[in-house]
């Protein structure tokens, strides 16, 4: 199984771990010709606005849509601001996931912050690490609510799109990145 971390900007170096510790081969993605080859796509945290300037300048905004149209990806904090289909207050990015996400919405970097939580079919207390989160203010009709923070909606499911408003790649619970792998990338199902 080959799993691409797209590595334009943020916490590539983790994710690439993690894939390893699930027993996948992880890629580091550049360009837009390597999304060919790959099971599964992973959008890190980071900036969402610096790594949408850099999409561009490697112009690999096409491909990235492409490959969200019907592979699986996941999008970490920034990564989930890039696969959602709106962004309140500004155009959105890749868009192919049926919801609505609002950047920055737990606060500043100084109002980081650690929690545990229920994550549907994949733990029951997930250690999740919040830094200048974004949250999913809305999902559409057959969008999955996987967990919730204080009412809050922070991780989702849509077909084969995961995303999740905090970074499971800094602690050593490997049970998130394992569900995408073995329940999502395995199966390649198109919608
Ligand atoms: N840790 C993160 O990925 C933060 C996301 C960042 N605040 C953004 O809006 O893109």
């Amino acid at each position: 199984m080959k799993i691409g971390v797209l590595a334009l900007q943020g916490a590539v170096t983790e994710h690439m771990k993690a894939i390893k510790a699930c027993g996948a081969q992880s890629i580091a993605v550049k360009q837009g010709e390597q999304l060919k080859e790959l099971d599964g796509l992973l959008l890190p945290g980071g900036e969402s606005t610096a790594m949408r300037r850099l999409i561009d300048y490697a112009q690999m905004l096409p491909a990235l849509t492409e490959f969200a149209k019907n592979k699986p990806v996941f999008g970490t904090c920034a990564g989930l601001i890039l696969l959602a289909e709106t962004v309140e207050g500004e155009e959105a990015h890749i868009g192919q996931m049926r919801m609505t996400a609002r950047r920055n919405a737990f606060g500043r970097q100084v109002d980081s912050f650690e929690t545990e939580l229920a994550i549907e079919g994949v733990s029951d207390s997930f250690p999740a690490v919040f830094i200048r989160a974004p949250k999913i203010a809305a999902v559409e009709n057959g969008v999955e609510v996987l967990a919730t923070h204080e009412g809050d909606i922070v991780c989702a499911k849509d077909r084969h799109l995961l995303a999740c408003s905090f970074h499971p790649e800094l602690t050593g619970d490997r049970s998130l990145m394992k569900y995408f792998i073995e329940k999502m990338c395995s199966k390649q199902t198109v919608n």
